[in-house]
């Protein structure tokens, strides 16, 4: 069996808001295709629908009514891709038998090509031998199960107390959709990095993780410590013209420049959302800072096209936005060029890592939005893509944890292996 299998990412044109739009809806097909068969993103199956929503998306053309249509239905098509089943509706008595058969055979299909990374740790962790291990994790439905209240997404004690564990050992980072305050506020633990708003807002301990000391920018937090945060401006520059565009450097922004003017414009979204999804029972918008997410998990089924329609009238006014999908979430975010790829490349270099290919990164998450990270780890760091999921899906990950009881488990796995080769290094 090979252990690392390069797959090709789905190509994305940063500077197109409609691209990852396009992009999704390109996924999505592929992901309801049998078997859920990793075949590439790039050539699939077009549909009448597809194709409209495409050769719109890709000409610019002014909307119609019908590329609305198809392009509401792209989005909860991928959608509901992202959204598998949850582990209790699973075993639950009223989930259809039959369904939960093919589930299941579908699952053992796609795990042979994404094996358990408990399964094969031994083997996995045979190319760490002598390398920095560097571990990159998702927040939910990786550290803390889906639940119906994003609020209430708390992540277990014995959870935290492996994760504080692992990054004894390791340098760690948390690369979430939340806002970093909030990823923060459940995770609670200062000796990590935080990288909130799918990657956008990166902030760690100044004397580094683990030892790894960080080049980058440094200032302090609102508590007075001293930290270190992104500080992608120069880079980002002719892309960040507009106020979004500049969020990737906000606490610059903040203390320096004193602009008001993103949070406003965030409110200005947020605000106009909830005005529209009021009348939509269920609908809860969530503020990330530099991501607004609007959560499908507690509206009826039947009311989520009024809902995504209600999220694309909001998108029409903010064309420095785009959306993406993932579990019963839709979400609006700044087009820049920047995701949780992005987000470990720029930890990977302020800590110094991965520079002569004494690296080896492992990444763990759940979402679409991690897809942008496994391929980055399969395509530049020979590293480890791991997708938390107990069902087929479509993914770039080449490895596979079922929940995250088994994420647990991996970390401390990972803790004892670090053990074991420290003393073997010692003693010989
Ligand atoms: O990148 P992540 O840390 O995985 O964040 C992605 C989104 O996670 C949250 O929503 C998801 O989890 C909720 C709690 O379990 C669940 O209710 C919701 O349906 C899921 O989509 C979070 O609320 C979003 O803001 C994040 O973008």
């Amino acid at each position: 069996m090979a252990l690392k299998s390069k797959q090709t990412g789905v190509h994305k044109d940063a500077a197109s808001p409609y691209s990852k739009i396009s992009a999704a809806s390109l996924s999505s097909l592929a992901a309801s295709s049998p078997l859920y068969s990793c075949r590439s993103a790039k050539s699939p199956t077009i549909t009448p629908a597809l194709a409209a929503s495409i050769s719109l998306s890709s000409q610019r053309k002014p909307h119609t009514r019908q590329s609305d249509l198809a392009m509401v239905s792209g989005w909860l098509q991928a959608m509901k891709a992202a959204s598998p089943p949850r582990a209790a509706t699973l075993q639950s008595a009223n989930f259809n038998g039959s369904r939960q058969a093919v589930l299941e055979a579908q699952y053992i299909d796609w795990v042979a090509k994404h094996p358990s990374a408990l399964a094969n740790f031994e083997k996995m962790m045979e190319a760490g031998k002598g390398k920095q291990v560097a571990l990159f994790l998702d927040y939910d439905g990786t550290l803390s199960p889906i639940v119906e209240d994003p609020d209430r997404a708390y992540m277990s004690d014995a959870m935290r107390a492996a994760v504080k564990e692992v990054a004894t050992h390791f340098p760690t980072a948390i690369i979430s959709g939340r806002s970093r305050d909030k990823v923060y506020e459940f995770v609670q633990l200062a000796e990590l990095f935080y990288a909130g708003s799918h990657g956008m807002d990166i902030m760690g301990p100044a004397e580094g993780c683990n030892g790894v000391k960080v080049d980058g920018t440094r200032g302090m937090d609102e508590k007075g410590n001293e930290i270190v945060f992104s500080q992608p401006a120069s880079e980002f520059l002719p892309m960040m013209n507009e106020v979004f565009c500049r969020s990737c450097c906000i606490i610059v922004l903040y203390k320096v420049l004193k602009l008001s003017v993103l949070k406003q414009s965030d409110i200005q979204v947020c605000k106009a959302l909830e005005q529209r999804s009021k009348n939509i029972q269920g609908a809860k918008i969530e503020h990330n800072k530099f991501c607004v997410s609007i959560h499908f998990r507690r509206v009826k089924e039947e009311n989520w096209r009024a809902l995504a329609e209600e999220v694309q009238k909001v998108l029409k006014n903010y064309p420095k936005l785009f959306l993406t999908q993932g579990r019963k979430v839709l979400e609006l975010r700044p087009s820049i060029a920047w995701d949780k790829g992005k987000a470990v490349e720029f930890l990977m270099k302020a800590l110094g890592l991965g520079l002569n290919g004494d690296v080896l990164p492992v990444y763990i998450g759940d979402d679409q939005t991690d897809e942008d990270a496994f391929s980055v780890l399969n395509e530049k760091h020979n590293g480890y893509s791991i997708l938390v999921s107990n069902v087929a899906k479509k993914t770039n990950a080449s490895f596979s944890l079922r929940d995250p009881c088994e994420v647990m488990d991996f970390v401390h796995s990972l803790v004892k292996w670090k053990l074991k080769s420290s003393h073997e290094q010692n003693s010989s």
